[in-house]
């Protein structure tokens, strides 16, 4: 499973620390250096991972730690601390309002599991009686509307595309408003998947963006250039990869 490695070479080096006899520099930076090598192997990005370090040894000052202090339980909490800090963006993810029009544009490389997580988006919140829509703007792969429409069939819920219409954006924005009339409080639009280096693609995506989500494009790297990111979705959980990117991202 994903990241099941890494939670257990960072569990490992914590126990390891926990049983040394007594809690000194070496012993720390010991800990601290497997953690580094476990994050770092599992691909999550040097920068996250030196700065995770640094603040760990500035909250745990082992000199100024009158005895009596635990030690261990500090370390252990900075650590704790640190990792979790690593994955918290800084202000809330997201939330559409039941009963008032979202629209929520799913993003991401190719083949990332973009369609199947937008069903299983729309399969949670309808059985929380939500009336979710689908819309699928997706015109790049061949197969893509028919994947969709197979998807909602399954799974009740209606859905917008076209077999013919070559302008994602023109689809996107006569889905959003079918979906509107129709009183669809989350309609989610489906885009086609992209690598980094693909300009015109990220533009197009852009332009969806802006005629259905109206957003500005104003964040960092790859796709936040491109369109806000209003939250993350990890998919893939019960693959095999190293995960740490996922913690980057
Ligand atoms: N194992 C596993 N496979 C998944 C998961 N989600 C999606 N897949 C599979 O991954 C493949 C690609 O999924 P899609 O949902 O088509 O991905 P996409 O991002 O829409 O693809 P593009 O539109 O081509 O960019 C399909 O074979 C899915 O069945 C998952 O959580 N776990």
């Amino acid at each position: 499973m994903v990241l099941a490695d890494l939670g257990g070479r960072i569990s490992h080096a914590i126990q390891q620390m926990t049983n040394a006899t007594v809690i000194d520099e070496k012993v720390l930076n010991d800990c601290l250096n497997e953690i580094t090598r476990a994050l770092l192997s599992s691909d999550v990005q040097f920068q996250l991972v030196r700065d995770m370090q640094k603040n760990i040894k500035a909250i745990v000052n082992l000199d100024e730690l009158a005895a009596g202090h635990n030690k261990r339980r500090i370390i252990q909490q900075a650590i704790f601390n640190e990792l979790c800090k690593m994955l918290d963006p800084g202000k809330p993810s997201f939330t559409p309002k039941k009963g008032k029009p979202s629209i929520v544009m799913f993003v991401g490389l190719q083949g990332s599991g973009k369609t199947t997580t937008c069903t299983k988006y729309a399969h949670y919140h309808q059985k929380k009686g939500w009336k979710p829509a689908l819309v699928c703007s997706d015109t790049f792969r061949a197969g893509a509307f028919d994947q969709l429409k197979q998807n909602a069939t399954k799974a009740r819920i209606p859905f917008y595309g076209s077999y013919t219409e070559s302008d994602p954006v023109k689809i996107a924005v006569e889905g959003v408003e079918t979906f509107k009339k129709e009183y669809c409080d989350l309609i989610i639009v489906d885009t086609s998947g992209r690598h980094k280096q693909e300009a015109a693609l990220f533009e197009e995506m852009r332009q969806v963006s802006e005629a259905t989500v109206m957003s500005a494009f104003d964040q960092a790297q790859a796709f936040k250039l491109s369109v806000p990111v209003g939250a993350v979705i990890i998919t893939k959980m019960d693959g095999h990869a190293k995960g740490g990117g996922a913690l980057s991202a």
